[in-house]
């Protein structure tokens, strides 16, 4: 199951991911929003971002306009690698360096190919642990300290 989410802006390249993932068997989970209607990214960012952060879902993809908006919500959730692509090196890197387990696009930025061969690179790669699990788990050490801290 993958979850996915988008405001007006990346409602147009969220349609075509959707279809490149259920053609590629995936079951796809839709959180919105489902028309042009201007609306506030983090309601919707929020609703993925909260289903990984919990461990409902274990991969999830986020689209606004940018992207820009999308992962700065994103990012908030304890657990969850946000990571923005805009190309297909950066969407690989974003699994095998960060184990990102949401991947974020700018419908305002890229083709619905190039989000294709994104998401399709991001979903092949292998996270490959070793050096970078450290860092890993520095970034859960500062997100524990934080939360902690109450802010
Ligand atoms: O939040 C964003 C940028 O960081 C997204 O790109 C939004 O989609 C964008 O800001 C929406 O803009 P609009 O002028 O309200 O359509």
């Amino acid at each position: 199951m993958i979850v996915i989410g988008s405001d007006h802006g990346g409602l147009a390249l969220k349609e075509a991911v959707i279809g490149f993932l259920e053609m590629q068997g995936f079951k796809v989970d839709d959180v919105g929003t489902s028309n042009q209607e201007s609306v506030d990214y983090p309601d919707f960012g929020e609703k993925v971002a909260r289903l990984v952060s919990r461990g409902e879902v274990s991969r999830g993809i986020l689209i606004c306009g940018t992207g820009i908006g999308m992962s700065i919500v994103a990012n908030k959730f304890p657990g969850v690698r946000a990571a923005l692509a805009t190309d297909e090196f950066m969407a690989r890197m974003a699994k095998e360096h960060n184990n990102a387990n949401i991947v974020v696009l700018g419908g305002r930025v890229i083709t619905p190919e190039s989000a294709q061969r994104m998401v399709a690179a991001w979903l092949e790669a292998a996270y490959e642990g070793g050096r970078h699990q450290q860092r890993l788990d520095k970034i859960t050490r500062i997100e524990q300290e934080v939360a902690g801290l109450g802010s």
